[in-house]
Formats: C-alpha cells, sequence, structure tokens
C-alpha cells in the first residue's frame, strides 16, 4: 500500500478535533476552501496547479501525487488502455427509478464523484469529516491518507438500459439508439451462468494501485445511487492478468501461466483502431457511442485442484505455451509467434490444434482481436474445500457479436482448458467514449444529441 502523503479529505495528519465538534467549527479554512458547487472544485484545481506544497500551505486538504493521477477526461474513458493496474472492483447496477431524468442526474453525479476521485479527492466536495454532523459524510472516508493509486473509473451501458425488442422494456426512451451489437451474450456450450452475476443495466470498473481505493471508488458510487440504481452484482480482482503496455511485464494466471503475452497494447493505435473503438461509421443508430467500446465481462471459476493434479505436459498442451518462459510450443522466446504448422518427430502438431492458444489465435478467427483486461479473483471456498478461484475475464472490443461471440463459441466447443473451467458470469456493455472538457458526465451524447 502506498505511504501516506495527506489525507483525502480529512484533517491534515496529526489534526484531531474533539469527536464532539461540529465541523463548521473544527475546520473553517477547509470548509471556506472546499465552497459549494464549482468554485470549491476550481479552488482545488488552483491549489494542485501551485503544487503540493502551496496546496498545504494552503490548508488544501487533498494531496494527490500527480504521477499517480491518471486523468478522467479525455478521447477516451480511462481504464481501457491505461497501463492495467493491480486491483479491480468490478460492479453492475440495475436502475431502480423508472425516470430518465433520474438517470442522467446519477450520471452527472457519478461523473463528478469520479473525477474527484480519481484525483484524490473526496467524492463529494465536503469530505469524511468536513460535512454537517448530523448528516451522513459525502465521502466515505476509508481512502483518506492515501494517494490517488492510479485510480480509473470506467462507465457502461447494458443491453437492459436501452431495452426493445428480446431485450425488455423500453424504461427510459432509448430503444432506438440501442447499438446494433449491444445484445445479451448468447448461450454457449457448457456455460454454468448464475443469474445473481449477470447483466446489469450499468457498469463500474475501478481499477487502482491499492484495493481499498477501488473499492472506495464503488462504494461511494453506489452510495450516490442510493434510491436510483443498486447494485447487481459486483467482483474483486487481484492481480491483472493482462498487460496493457509495452513497458509492463506479462503477469500470471492462477494456472501458473504468463497471461497477456499476444495482448493488443496501449502502443498499437492502429490495431486499436481495428479491434477496439467503435468508429463514427459502425452504427447509425449509434453515432453516440463513436469512439468509445464495448466491454465484455466473464467471470470463469478455474477448477483449480483438478488443475493442480494434471502433469506440467498436460498444462503445457493445453495452453500451447511453456509454463516457465511462456513461448509458443512450436519454439522460440515468449515473443516469437506460434508455427501452428510445426510438427514434432512424431509428425504432430507441436502445438495441439484444440489449444487454448491455437483456438485463440487470430489465424482461427477470421484475424480478431480483442484488448483483455482480466484479473485473478479468489473468492474463498466451496462447501466442499476447493477455491472458488479464477479468472475475471475483461476484454475491450470494437464488436462483441463479431469479435467475442465466434472466438468464445470456438473455446466453449473444442478448448482442451474447457475441462478445467466453468463460466459463473457474464455481461456486455457499450462504454461511451470520454468526457471532452466542458462536457458534463459521461454518456451525455447518448441522452442529448
Ligand atoms: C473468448 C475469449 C477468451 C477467453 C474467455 C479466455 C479465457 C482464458 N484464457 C486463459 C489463459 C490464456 N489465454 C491466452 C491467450 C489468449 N486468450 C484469448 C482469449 C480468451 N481467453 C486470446 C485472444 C488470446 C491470445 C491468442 C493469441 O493471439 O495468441 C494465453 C496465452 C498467453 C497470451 O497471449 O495471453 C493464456 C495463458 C485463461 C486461464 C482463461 C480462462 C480462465
Ligand atoms: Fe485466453
Amino acid at each position: 500500500m502506498s505511504a501516506p502523503v495527506t489525507g483525502q479529505g480529512g484533517e491534515e495528519p496529526g489534526e484531531t478535533p474533539a469527536p464532539s465538534a461540529p465541523a463548521a467549527r473544527r475546520d473553517p479554512s477547509r470548509r471556506a476552501l472546499l465552497g459549494a458547487g464549482g468554485a470549491g472544485l476550481a479552488a482545488l484545481a488552483a491549489g494542485f496547479a501551485g503544487g503540493f506544497g502551496a496546496a498545504r500551505a494552503q490548508g488544501a486538504p487533498p494531496a494527490t501525487d500527480d504521477g499517480h493521477v491518471v486523468p478522467f477526461r479525455g478521447a477516451r474513458q480511462a481504464g481501457i488502455v491505461t497501463p492495467a493496474q493491480d486491483r479491480l472492483h468490478f460492479a453492475a447496477f440495475d436502475l431502480t427509478t423508472s425516470s430518465r431524468d433520474d438517470v442522467v442526474d446519477l450520471l452527472r453525479r457519478w461523473s463528478l464523484a469520479a473525477e474527484r476521485m480519481t484525483r484524490g479527492l473526496p467524492a463529494g466536495e465536503l469530505g469524511p469529516v468536513g460535512g454537517a454532523y448530523d448528516a451522513p459524510p459525502d465521502d466515505t472516508g476509508e481512502a483518506q491518507e492515501l494517494r490517488p493509486g492510479n485510480l480509473t473509473i470506467t462507465f457502461g451501458f447494458g443491453p437492459s438500459l436501452f431495452g426493445g425488442g428480446d431485450i425488455g422494456p423500453d424504461r427510459f426512451g432509448l430503444a432506438a439508439r440501442r447499438p446494433n451489437a449491444l445484445a445479451d451474450l448468447p448461450h454457449f456450450p457448457g456455460d454454468t451462468l448464475e443469474a445473481a452475476r449477470c447483466g446489469g443495466d450499468l457498469m463500474v470498473q475501478a481499477c487502482s494501485d491499492d484495493p481499498q481505493i477501488a473499492v472506495h471508488a464503488v462504494r461511494n458510487l453506489a452510495r450516490l445511487a442510493f434510491g436510483t440504481a443498486q447494485v447487481r452484482w459486483s467482483q474483486l480482482g487481484y492481480g491483472r492478468t493482462s498487460r496493457t503496455s509495452s513497458a509492463q511485464a506479462t503477469p500470471r494466471n492462477l494456472f501458473g501461466f504468463k497471461d497477456g503475452t499476444a495482448n493488443l497494447l496501449a502502443e498499437d493505435t492502429a490495431a486499436l483502431d481495428e479491434h477496439v473503438w467503435v468508429a463514427p461509421g459502425d452504427d447509425p443508430a449509434a453515432s453516440w457511442l463513436a469512439g468509445g467500446s464495448y466491454l465484455v465481462a466473464r467471470r470463469i471459476r478455474m477448477t483449480i485442484e483438478t488443475w493442480d493434479r494434471s502433469s506440467l505436459r498436460e498444462q503445457e498442451s493445453v495452453v500451447g505455451r511453456t509454463k516457465g518462459t511462456g513461448a509458443p510450443l512450436s519454439g522460440g522466446q515468449e515473443a516469437t509467434e506460434p508455427d501452428f504448422t510445426r510438427t514434432g518427430n512424431d509428425g504432430r502438431p507441436l502445438i495441439d490444434p484444440d489449444s487454448h492458444v491455437a483456438l485463440a489465435h487470430p489465424t482461427a478467427n477470421g484475424g480478431v482481436r480483442m484488448l483483455r483486461r482480466g484479473y485473478n479473483y479468489t473468492d474463498g471456498s466451496d462447501g466442499l474445500g476447493r477455491l472458488d478461484a479464477g479468472l475475471f475475464f475483461l476484454a475491450f472490443v470494437r464488436d462483441p457479436v463479431r469479435q467475442f461471440v465466434p472466438m468464445q463459441n470456438a473455446l466453449a466447443k473444442n478448448d482442451l482448458m474447457s475441462e478445467y473451467l466453468r463460466h459463473t458470469g457474464s455481461g456486455v456493455w457499450a462504454v461511451p467514449p470520454g468526457l471532452a472538457d466542458g462536457a458534463d458526465y459521461v454518456g451525455q451524447a447518448l441522452f442529448e444529441s
């Protein structure tokens, strides 16, 4: 965990007011600084501009370490090509309102809070201890003294937000704007999905270097949603299972294999344009999504105990790469392209055609690729003493119907790895583009253009 710098919204280190003192009397300078509405944020921004030392000198509460801040605003949402952080709190929400205005209001408040939290500020302007003594604080407080932690918060819209056709009622007048490619994923062979871990009108992916920061972010967004939306399901992840930048080392999944070797990387902008970003002409009904993407999530339980009793030969054959270096079984180094035609002394291919790598490779999928950004998860054990652990698969794609669905069908039917996997959760969300400067909330073009 990061070393404490200063509070995210509480007192400066060492400052301990009397527990019963009203907040206004405790910290007048801070309340004056924070003020109400945009003025408070502007004052804080001025504090940042003056640097960490200047902000402290003015008594400004949050000190951020800019080296650990990922900007919330930009042409794309953060948390897609951002170098994958190590911790995840993912949450899918169901809207409990039938009012379109309520949805817009929630997205406004979420966007404001998300921008603040990614800068290391409390979710609300008053912070965990700066508000009225007889009201709930506007930040829950567990991220005080923590750095921004490279927090990214990425928002998405599920098929059920739009409704229409087989998908469900058009609750918010959005059915005509639902992208063609945004529909519930089909049933795949072997799926053992739990309804309570599937779908959701809205999606929030919070990633950070620090688990407490990611959890704090989702918790505060859930608090803000009270009366408008509620968490449908959520997933914690630790240990990224992909690299999304050439500067990152390839991590390992819970099978002990390097994962993310052949992933799309932030530096390969041409490949991202081809496989990740929705282009302006992709879907005339959903021009609001241009510059965005789609996120597919699959909670995939790995039968760890069975895997751990299988031989190294079996494990490498299943994956198609070596467990040590991650090189393809056809030879070379980790970065060497697999040669699926190369045979061994017995005349059989060195990489089994039913191995995971052979079936997921672009050559077996009409050139399809995806930006994988998944996490290991361990949710304790089941009643039989087996770990409930696996991979929370997350992938950003330009078109889930053309990219994820055929690949997952092929894997579900033939992948040798399937024997060791159980898909227990699932969802797909349209991920709108990022907030331009001056824009008010994520997804504004969906509701207003
Ligand atoms: C439908 C898409 C995919 C699912 C679901 C999936 C699950 C899954 N994968 C691993 C482990 C590895 N996957 C690797 C490569 C790889 N996997 C997919 C897609 C899905 N994986 C792709 C597109 C690729 C890249 C193929 C290529 O271009 O060569 C690898 C090899 C290393 C690497 O390139 O990342 C491993 C290992 C697990 C354990 C898992 C489900 C739990
Ligand atoms: Fe894979």
